[in-house]
């Protein structure tokens, strides 16, 4: 029986192919695009230490929606209800306050062991895992510096956190036969006026000269560093500027991160793509939504993020930019936050794979501008929603909003008697 999405999808092939542009070739691409969803979406960055400590590092989870996850079995749980809504490739980006053990384990001690139901789960579900340290929330990060920090003994601890960290991730790398990318993201930063920066930011040089010190296959593990404009008590200074981590990434072969939330707010980040790939081998992409700060709102199919997909995709950056999600929104269902941000997501590498990209490039060639932004803005009402639903029809996903139904009986059954 031909379904009403089936013949929307017909239509819409041959109104592609109007314009040249293949859908079955998109939809197969499409499917080697990971998206790396991030854990702390589901208990508002706060990990499984059990310190009971608050969120600090200037950032902030805002709200207090029922049923967030109390533990890995929980947020493993939840995971599972969000991946099944979501089309195509995923990884999962672990932080290493997300550890399970039974006792106390020091941030510079934590192990491979200490994750290894992470790996399995992963397995199972043939997904990636990616990693970060964490340098936020901890005692010794209160006064608000980690790896620049001036006392050596604290600084060391950080250093031994992120090379613990580091041995992790090729862990998860070698177990799962796709390289995880760690980011290596630190608060540093001053509330106020800063005479010496020059200290702090070369002591965060040669620290991070020693995490990396160690060499470990490509194969298994990508350092990764990201940089930010200003935190919550970190308004005038911070270590780790851009300039800072676009320096360190270029020299020291590393990848380069890139927050959409950690730049001036006219300043987007699709635009600093094509530049980063020109000097560094490989982007990682923390896509968030910054509403008038750094806010971490949960992902929009809005301009921003289809101009960093059009980036991806007009560039055939696939293998060089490694795409993961930042946003943690605790002020509405935490599963449908997911889903939402990652279904955006994919619905703009979709649509930046369905864009007659060959005529427009030779339109701005011939210096037809004219008729560049009148394609450009035609072509944006195509029937992409067709092929987008067709596409998560074939990964057994809801193709619309119905998904949401799924989330709510979750909520009824499980979140609502957390
Ligand atoms: C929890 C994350 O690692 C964190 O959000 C970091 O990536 C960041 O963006 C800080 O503002
Ligand atoms: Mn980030």
């Amino acid at each position: 029986m031909t379904t009403s999405i089936d013949q929307a999808w017909n239509l819409a092939k041959a109104r592609y192919a109007e314009f040249n542009v293949d859908v079955e070739s998109a939809l197969k691409l499409l499917d080697t695009l990971p998206v790396s969803m991030h854990c702390w979406q589901g208990d508002d960055v706060a990990g499984f230490e059990n310190t009971g400590g608050a969120l600090t590092g200037g950032i902030q989870a805002t709200g207090n929606y029922p049923g967030k996850a109390r533990n890995a079995a929980e947020l493993r749980s939840d995971l599972e209800q969000a991946l099944a809504l979501i089309p195509g490739p995923k990884r999962l980006n672990l932080h290493a306050i997300y550890l399970e053990s039974d006792t106390a384990v020091e941030r510079n001690e934590i192990e491979p062991k200490h994750f290894a139901n992470w790996v399995e789960w992963a397995r199972q579900k043939g997904m990636g895992l990616d990693f970060n340290p964490s340098c936020f929330s901890h005692p010794l990060s209160a006064d608000g510096f980690t790896l620049s920090h001036a006392n050596p003994e604290i600084r060391k601890f950080w250093i031994e956190h992120c090379q613990a960290s580091r041995r992790i991730s090729a862990y998860f790398g070698r177990e799962l036969g796709t390289a995880s990318v760690m980011n290596i993201w630190v608060p540093d930063g001053m509330k106020d006026l800063t005479v010496d920066r020059f200290a702090f930011r070369e002591r965060l040089m040669t620290a991070l000269d020693e995490v990396i010190s160690e060499k470990i296959d490509e194969k298994y593990h990508l350092d990764a560093v990201e940089s930010k404009l200003f935190g919550i008590g970190a308004e005038s200074f911070t270590v780790g500027s851009n300039e800072f981590y676009l320096g360190y990434a270029t020299t020291r072969k590393t990848a380069l991160c890139l927050d959409a939330g950690h730049f001036h707010p006219t300043e987007v980040i699709s635009d600093k793509i094509s530049t980063a790939m020109l000097y560094v081998q490989h982007l990682l992409l923390h896509v968030s939504r910054p509403v008038r700060w750094d806010s971490d709102h949960v992902v929009l199919l809005d301009d921003e993020t289809q101009a960093i997909a059009h980036e991806i995709i007009r560039n055939r950056l696939f293998d060089r930019v490694h795409i993961g999600l930042d946003f943690f929104d605790a002020s509405i269902n935490r599963i449908a936050a997911w889903v939402i941000g990652t279904r955006n997501m994919k619905k703009a590498l979709l649509r930046a794979l369905l864009e007659p990209t060959d005529m427009l490039r030779k339109l701005e060639t011939d210096g037809d501008y004219t008729a560049r932004l009148a394609m450009l803005e035609e072509q944006k009402s195509l029937p992409w929603q067709a092929v987008w639903e067709t596409y998560c029809q074939r990964h057994n996903v809801p193709a619309g909003s119905e998904w949401l139904q799924t989330v709510r009986q979750y909520e009824q059954s499980v979140l609502s008697k957390r």
